[in-house]
């Protein structure tokens, strides 16, 4: 169904653990000198292995969709963030879904992402919509060089409305921006659409770089906000969002 293997084993998440992850047994002490124990809100998420072979130890796990027209660029996405390479070459179409997973740290926690890179053709659909409701985030991307893609986006938001939980964390990505020469779609146009609908928006490049970190960042941040309802931790996804954004062709030299 894949271009790789699927998922090998059961995911703990922050909002539901599974039976085998200690997330869920929660002891309400504070373990100091252990590493990779966190307190949370009085829960206790000692840093464990997932089950895969995965040496990558963590905290708390979340799973995040890549949607979008076919040939936005969300497997390249994917890639770069993971790998911190770009797919060049010829453009092999996901084929039903796939997964990555990166652990990164968030101020002092190890948050799991469970990436989901889903086909974006029409005939994938259905396996698509049966992922939604386990996702805790949706990174919805269009192509700044492909006008329908853009004007899909609504179609998009019908469908998440649909299938994906009420709160699930949604980004908007105008991908492609390096390609100047063929944009089609305007930085504004893609703002005025996210303002529209209230979400998060950034443009960015696989083949460049610009903002993927800081799209997944600012997921896995506002998710483990979401999750530790730490007082003290006052987190805008908005805010740091607009803080953080790059802007393609800008200050180049
Ligand atoms: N210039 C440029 N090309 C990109 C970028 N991202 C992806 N591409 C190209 O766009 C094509 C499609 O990229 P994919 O990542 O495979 O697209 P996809 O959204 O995963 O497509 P499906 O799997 O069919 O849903 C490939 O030829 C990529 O090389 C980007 O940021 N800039
Ligand atoms: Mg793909």
């Amino acid at each position: 169904m894949s271009r790789k293997k699927g998922l090998r084993g059961k995911t703990a998440s922050s909002s539901s653990p599974s039976k085998d992850s200690p997330a869920g047994k929660s002891t309400g002490k504070t373990v100091r000198g252990s590493p990779g124990i966190v307190q949370m809100n009085g829960v206790v998420h000692p840093s464990r292995p997932p089950i895969s072979n995965s040496s990558e130890f963590y905290d708390i796990s979340f799973k995040v969709m890549l949607v979008g027209d076919s040939g936005v660029g969300k497997t390249c996405l994917l890639v770069r963030f993971k790998d911190g390479a770009f797919l060049a070459g010829s453009f092999i179409s996901t084929v039903g879904i796939d997964f990555r997973n990166k652990v990164m740290n968030i101020d002092g926690v190890k948050v799991k992402l469970q990436i989901w890179d889903t086909a974006g053709q029409e005939r994938f659909r259905s396996v698509t919509h049966a992922y939604y409701r386990d996702a805790h985030a949706l990174l919805l991307l269009y192509d700044v060089t492909n006008k329908s893609s853009f004007d899909n986006i609504q179609s998009w938001l019908t469908e998440i409305h649909e299938y994906a939980q009420q709160d699930v964390v949604l980004m908007l990505l105008g991908n492609k921006a390096d390609s100047a020469h063929d944009r089609v779609v305007k930085r504004e146009d893609g703002e005025r659409l996210a303002k529209e609908f209230g979400v998060p928006f950034m443009e960015t490049s696989a083949r460049s770089g610009l903002n993927v970190e800081l799209a997944f960042t600012a997921v896995a941040k506002e998710l483990k906000h979401r999750s530790t309802k730490d007082p003290s931790e006052k987190f805008k996804l908005q805010e740091y969002v607009s803080k953080e954004v790059k802007v393609a062709g800008c200050c180049r030299s």
